[in-house]
């Protein structure tokens, strides 16, 4: 046991681990890197505020990995709700976001925590197939 004025009993948050703002700031830019250059997904960043999206993003993901930016998650809805997202575009996404925190060296422990956060939003950003 240490009483050491030092001593603290933070937990390191998965954020710091990884390397705080400048790692999570790269793996949004790389992110949008290859969702622009993915044929399938470029149509729908045409015409969108790419900095204040990414900045958006920035939050996000600092937020599901204990960093210290907040993220209202109930705007995702609102902000996807007129795209008409098809499961299958999410889930190409939700890979690309997998794929560029291994490529940053993240532990594969904490990909598998940010994919299960991805995954708890995958209904406020996909839309219901139309009822006929
Ligand atoms: C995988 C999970 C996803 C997450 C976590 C996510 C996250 C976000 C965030 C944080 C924003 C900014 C919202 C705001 O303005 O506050 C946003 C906007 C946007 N997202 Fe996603 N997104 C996801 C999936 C997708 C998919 C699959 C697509 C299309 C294929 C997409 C296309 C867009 C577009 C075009 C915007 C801008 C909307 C606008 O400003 O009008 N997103 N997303």
């Amino acid at each position: 046991m240490s009483d050491s004025p030092g001593a603290t009993t933070t937990a390191t948050s998965a954020y710091d681990l990884i390397g705080g703002a400048p790692s999570v700031r790269e793996a949004v830019d790389r992110l949008y890197t290859y969702l622009l250059a993915d044929e399938q997904l470029a149509d729908y960043f045409d015409g969108i505020d790419l900095p204040r999206l990414k900045g958006h993003m920035v939050m996000l993901l600092t937020h599901v990995l204990g960093g210290p930016t907040a993220y209202p998650v109930e705007n995702l809805g609102p902000a996807h709700a007129r795209l008409n997202i098809s499961t299958a575009h999410y889930q190409r996404v939700a890979q690309y976001a997998a794929g560029v925190l291994f490529e940053l060296h993240v532990p594969m422990d904490i990909i598998l925590q940010v994919g299960q956060v991805l995954a708890s939003v995958q209904p406020l950003i996909v839309a219901e197939p139309a009822a006929v």
